[in-house]
């Protein structure tokens, strides 16, 4: 069968959007690893489908998968795209948006000048919310990896991230650490891990390595987790701005009771087609 598909990316984080309102198929992992191959497939950090809800009170129910076939909770990057792609593909005219994830309900706002602001919940640090092996919450933990020992925030946006603050993103060792850590034996369900250089109070550079899809350009929930651990252990405050490889992100966070807000553009790059083996 030939499956419609859409191309999007938010700064470099890029997506191959399905509609299966509208169309009906099912993907199985080895396709979907298939399809994000760079070189064989369309090539995509993550797979993006939009089906109907499940809870009458939502719009839309929003699946992500990463490249390497996993399902997972939460995907902020995806999250702006995907508000777009339902007010295009005019399966709805509301400019608010609420939608089931795997992680919980999340709200996405499309405003006037194009851009998506998305209401990403509360930040969550109890070790059992990744899961994180630990016997208690702290601001900062210490995790062995390699034979040196790290000092680590953890926070869930839903899906789960590890944060390293660093003294310069460009000489960090992302491509050693990032694997170790995601793989790391406690955090049992895998982990997304964000090296943060800390500017000022209101800036940070960030590269993240993430779980099932390898360091990206850029990752919305894992910019949301740096500032919420960055906020909380006394060195930024909201609002941040947060440079990654492919831009700037805006992160709201003035009450620490309250939801976080991820702000930031969405580009449709291409609609395409393709034969499902
Ligand atoms: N790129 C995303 C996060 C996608 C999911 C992540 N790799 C995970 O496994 O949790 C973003 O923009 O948040």
């Amino acid at each position: 069968m030939l499956l419609h598909f859409t191309k999007m990316h938010g700064l470099g984080n890029d997506f191959m959007v399905v509609d299966l309102i509208t169309q009906r198929a099912r993907l199985l992992d080895e396709q979907v690893r298939e399809l994000a191959d760079r070189h064989f497939g369309i090539g995509f950090d993550q797979l993006l489908i939009v089906e109907p809800p499940l809870d009458p009170d939502m719009d839309f129910r929003y699946r992500i998968f990463n490249a390497d076939g996993s399902e997972v909770e939460n995907c902020g990057n995806g999250a702006r795209c995907f508000a777009r792609f339902v007010r295009d593909q005019r399966l709805t005219h509301k400019h608010e948006i609420h939608v089931e994830t795997r992680g919980g309900p999340l709200t996405l706002k499309v405003e006037n000048d194009g851009r998506v602001s998305v209401d990403m919940g509360v930040p969550r640090f109890a070790p059992q919310s990744l899961p994180f092996e630990a016997d208690e919450d702290r601001l900062r933990h210490r995790l062995e990896v390699d034979g040196e020992t790290h000092e680590i925030g953890v926070a869930s946006m839903g899906n789960p991230h590890a944060v390293l603050r660093v003294e310069d993103i460009d000489t960090a060792p992302v491509a050693r650490l990032g694997p170790a850590i995601e793989a790391h034996p406690r955090f049992p369900r895998r982990v997304n891990v964000g090296f943060m250089q800390v500017v000022s109070p209101h800036e940070i550079r960030l590269r993240v390595f993430e779980r099932g899809s390898g360091e990206t350009m850029a990752c919305g929930t894992g910019a949301c987790a740096a500032v919420a651990c960055g906020i909380r252990q006394g060195l930024l405050e909201s609002p941040v701005t947060v440079h990654l490889r492919g831009g700037d992100l805006t992160i709201a966070w003035p009450d620490q009771d309250a939801p976080l807000v991820m702000t930031g553009p969405v580009v449709r790059v291409f609609d395409g087609r393709v034969a499902l083996s």
